[in-house]
C-alpha cells in the first residue's frame, strides 16, 4: 500500500472496482436501495472502497474501525458537506444547519441549534407538547371506526406516526398544529400539508444531475425545476408565520415557541438571527427531525409485531413502572430500559439514515492506510456496520436483550452510530429519543397489537435515500381494560 522512490513515499488509493465506465463511473453497479448495494460491493472489494459516482469520487465506509477514523482523527477533514442538488434548493443554498459547508455560517447555526433550540432545557421545555400530541394520537386511536366482533379496528400507522412528529414539530416552533383534532385557518392548513408532501416526496430520493452534471445541462433533470418552485411555496409559508409571531403582542405569548425565541434574539443580534437563519433552522428541523422519528416509529412498531414476545415484555415492563391510572410521560422514559433496547436495536436495523448525510473531504487525508483526496464524497454504511457478523452476534436478529445485557453491548461505540458522530453529528438525538419513546410508550400502554393476519409484517426497504419501508405498515389494536382510558 506504501512505497518510496528515492525519498517520496506514495500512499495507494483505496480499491475500487476495476471497471470505471466513462461518465457514469460506477453508477451502473448500484441497485435500490442504496445502502444495500453498496454493501456487497464492500463485501466483495473491502470495507474502504473508491468509487465513481459519475463525476464524482466516493469514499465508502463499511467497517466500524474505518467510520471511527472518519469521524476522530479526520473529523475536521470530513466536517464539509458536498454540494448536492438537494442542499442547493431545500437549503437555501447551502445555507442551512445540515447543507452548510464546515465554516462560521455552520458553527453560527450549530451554536444556535445546541444552545438555543435543542438543548436539554429546551428540549423539556417542550415536554407538555410532546404529551398532548401523545394524547391527541391515542384520542384519534379510540376514536377509530370500523369495530370488528373481537374489538379489533385497524389503523394504517405511517401517516398516523408522520402527522404526530410533524404536529410535535409545529407546535414547537409555531405553536399550531396541522393535522387531525384542528381549529383555525383552513386554507394555511392546505397550505402547509401540500408543502410537506412536496418536500416528503422529494427528500429521499436520489438525483442523477448530481453524479451526471450532463443531463443537468440538457435539461433532462426534471427534479431541479420542482425543486425551485417548492422553495418559493415553502419560503413564503414560513415568512408569513414569522411575520405572525412577529406581531404577537403579548408578553405571555413571546417566548412560547421557538420562533419567538428566535425573534427575541434577533432583538440583540440582528444579524446572527436574521429571517432567513430563523426560516432556514425551522426548515431543517421539519425536514431534519420528522420523517427519521416517524419511520422509527413505524419500524419499531413493525419489528415488535413480528416479535410479539418483545411486546408482551415492554408492555409488562410500562405496566411494572407505571401502571393503569395514568399515561406514561416523559419523565417515566428512562425507568423503562426495555423499551429504550427496543428503540436501540430499531435503530441498529433500521437506521432513519442509513447512510448518515454525505459527507465531503476539505484536503487529503487517509483512511485505513489509503490516500482520501480532497473533494471526496464520504458515505459511511451505517447499515452494514450495524449488521456486521464480526461485531454482533447473530445481527439480522431482533433482540433487544443484547442492549441491556453487557455482554456483546456494542452500544457508544462506531459499530452503533445511527445519529452520527463528531461535529456534524445528529443535534436532535435527545429530543428524538423523548418523541419516539413517548409515542411507543403510549400506544403499548393503551392498546393491544396485532397484525393484520398470520403473515409476518413485510420488511421489504422502499428504495430512496432514507430508509422507509416499501409497504406502510397498517396494524390491529383495541383499546386495553385500563382506567386511565376513561379519562384520555
Ligand atoms: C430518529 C430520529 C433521527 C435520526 C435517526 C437522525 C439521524 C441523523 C443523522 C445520521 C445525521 C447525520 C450525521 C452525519 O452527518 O454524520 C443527522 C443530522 C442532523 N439531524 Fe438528525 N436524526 C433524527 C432526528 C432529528 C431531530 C428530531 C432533529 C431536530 C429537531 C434533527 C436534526 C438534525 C440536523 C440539524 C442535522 C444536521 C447537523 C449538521 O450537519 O451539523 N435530527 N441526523
Amino acid at each position: 500500500m506504501e512505497f518510496s522512490l528515492s525519498h517520496t513515499v506514495f500512499i495507494s488509493l483505496p480499491p475500487s472496482p476495476p471497471l470505471s465506465l466513462p461518465i457514469i463511473g460506477h453508477l451502473y453497479l448500484f441497485k435500490k436501495p442504496l445502502h444495500q448495494s453498496l454493501a456487497k460491493i464492500s463485501h466483495k472489494y473491502g470495507p474502504i472502497l473508491l468509487l465513481q459516482f459519475g463525476s464524482r469520487p466516493v469514499l465508502v465506509v463499511s467497517s466500524h474501525s474505518a467510520a471511527e477514523e472518519c469521524f476522530t482523527k479526520n473529523d475536521v477533514v470530513f466536517a464539509n458537506r458536498p454540494r448536492l442538488l438537494a442542499g442547493k434548493h431545500l437549503g437555501y443554498g447551502y445555507t442551512t444547519l445540515a447543507w452548510s459547508p464546515y465554516g462560521d455560517n455552520w458553527r453560527n447555526l450549530r451554536r444556535i441549534a445546541t444552545v438555543e433550540i435543542l438543548a436539554p432545557n429546551r428540549v423539556q421545555m417542550f415536554a407538555g407538547v410532546r404529551q398532548d400530541e401523545t394524547r391527541h394520537l391515542v384520542r384519534r386511536l379510540l376514536n377509530g371506526d370500523g369495530e370488528s366482533e373481537d374489538g379489533y379496528r385497524v389503523v394504517e400507522m405511517k401517516s398516523a406516526f408522520f402527522e404526530t412528529t410533524v404536529n410535535v414539530m409545529m407546535m414547537m416552533i409555531g405553536g399550531k398544529r396541522y393535522y387531525g383534532d384542528v381549529s383555525g385557518d383552513s386554507e394555511e392548513r392546505l397550505r402547509f400539508k401540500e408543502i410537506v408532501a412536496e418536500i416528503a416526496g422529494l427528500s429521499g430520493a436520489t438525483n442523477i444531475g448530481d453524479f451526471v452534471p450532463i443531463l443537468r445541462w440538457i435539461g433532462m433533470d426534471k427534479i431541479e425545476h420542482t425543486l425551485r418552485k417548492l422553495l418559493v411555496k415553502r419560503d413564503n409559508f414560513m415568512q408569513d408565520l414569522i411575520e405572525e409571531h412577529r406581531n404577537i403582542k403579548s408578553e405571555k405569548q413571546r417566548n412560547s415557541t421557538l420562533i419567538d425565541v428566535l425573534l427575541s434574539l434577533q432583538e440583540n443580534d440582528p444579524q446572527s438571527y436574521n429571517d432567513q437563519i430563523i426560516r432556514g433552522m425551522v426548515q431543517v428541523m421539519l425536514t431534519a427531525g420528522t420523517a427519521t422519528s416517524a419511520s422509527t416509529m413505524e419500524w419499531a412498531m413493525s419489528l415488535l409485531l413480528n416479535n410479539p414476545d418483545a411486546l408482551i415484555k415492554a408492555q409488562a415492563e410500562i405496566d411494572r413502572q407505571i401502571g393503569d391510572t395514568r399515561l406514561v410521560d416523559d419523565s417515566d422514559l428512562p425507568h423503562l430500559p426495555y423499551l429504550q433496547a427496543v428503540i436501540k436495536e430499531t435503530l441498529r436495523l433500521c437506521p432513519g439514515s442509513p447512510m448518515l448525510v454525505p459527507h465531503e473531504s476539505s484536503a487529503s487525508c487517509t483512511v485505513g492506510g489509503y490516500r482520501v483526496p480532497s473533494r471526496t464524497m464520504l458515505l459511511v454504511n451505517m447499515w452494514a456496520i450495524q449488521r456486521d457478523p464480526k461485531m454482533w452476534e447473530d445481527p439480522m436478529k431482533f433482540k433487544p436483550e443484547r442492549f441491556i445485557d453487557l455482554e456483546g453491548n456494542r452500544e457508544g461505540s462506531f459499530a452503533m452510530m445511527p445519529f452520527g458522530y463528531g461535529r456534524r453529528g445528529c443535534p436532535g438525538e435527545s429530543m428524538a429519543l423523548r418523541v419516539v419513546g413517548l409515542v411507543l410508550a403510549s400506544l403499548i400502554q393503551c392498546f393491544e397489537w396485532v397484525r393484520l393476519d398470520r403473515e409476518m409484517v413485510d420488511m421489504a426497504e422502499a428504495s430512496g435515500l432514507a430508509m422507509s419501508k416499501a409497504q406502510p405498515l397498517a396494524a390491529r389494536y383495541r383499546p386495553r381494560a385500563i382506567e386511565l382510558l376513561q379519562h384520555i
